[in-house]
């Protein structure tokens, strides 16, 4: 199969082919039906903790943009549901050609205009790659943060700004070391659903401890154009790149909020 991607050959349908976890049990993204999650006192509040990153990318890997630093600085992400410490690994974005349509959970059936994913890996594994492979749904620990059109978002101005410079699929920027990755998170990290789940790309790993927030981010409608103009490694615009919603099987999704 050609590289995977989000075009008609070689979309998520056709994913299961190379990953027949695809058809899993614990598959990513889901529909949040407020209807039928669960409300759980004992999540405790999150902490996420950043600290700048002194040598860090800024990359379009054909499928995603992505924010990549050369090496673990101590950033970490503990409490809520989690048992124990994850590593800071990278955020990356996923969205629609308009906004009607972009992100990659969806609540009630309602698309956002995009989603920006916050991926950590659980810190009792030597690295990121052996959290992927480590078996069950405690490896990774990924923050979902939906996107909405509204007033301009600063924290990640300096980030929508280096967009056009990796508009083709391959390129890369670095990052200035004055980014201020702890100013995108919201002051207090409440409001989520939870629920074990996998990867959204390709291999659809079933390791991911997802935590999406109930509030949606504002981003202006130029930072939102700007993710609209990148392209991705078939060479067609990048928006679109969202997996549909996988169906939920025999999980519960618990929240922090009643
Ligand atoms: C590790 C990883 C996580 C997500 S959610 C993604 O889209 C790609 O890679
Ligand atoms: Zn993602």
């Amino acid at each position: 199969m050609a590289p995977w991607g989000y075009e008609k050959d070689n979309g998520p349908a056709h994913w299961h082919k190379d990953c027949p976890i695809a058809n899993g049990k614990n598959q990513s993204p889901i529909d949040l039906i407020n209807g039928e999650v669960k409300y759980d006192s004992g999540l405790k509040p999150l902490t996420a903790k950043y600290v700048p990153f002194s040598d860090a990318k800024f990359l379009n890997n054909g499928h995603s943009v992505q924010f990549q630093p050369s090496a673990g600085n101590g950033s970490e992400l503990t409490g809520g549901p989690l048992a124990v410490k994850y590593n800071f690994e990278q955020f990356h974005f996923h969205w629609g050609n308009n906004d009607t349509e972009g992100s990659e959970h969806r609540v009630d059936g309602k698309m956002y205009p995009a989603e920006l994913h916050f991926v950590h890996w659980n810190s009792t594994n030597p690295s990121f790659k052996d959290a992927v492979g480590s078996g069950g749904p405690n490896g990774l620990a990924v923050l979902g943060f939906f996107l909405k059109v509204g007033a301009e978002n600063a924290a990640l101005k300096p980030i929508t700004d280096l967009i056009p410079k990796v508009k083709d699929a391959g390129t890369s920027v670095t990052v200035p070391s004055n980014f201020d990755m702890q100013a995108i998170l919201p002051a207090t990290l409440t409001d989520y659903y939870t629920y074990d789940g996998s990867l959204t790309t390709p291999p659809l790993a079933e390791c991911v401890k997802w935590i999406v927030f109930k509030q949606p981010l504002e981003v202006s409608a130029a930072q939102m154009e700007a993710f609209r103009s990148v392209i991705n490694r078939d060479g067609k615009p990048m928006g679109g790149n969202y997996r549909p919603p996988c169906p939920l099987h025999d999980r519960a999704v618990k929240t922090s909020f009643k």
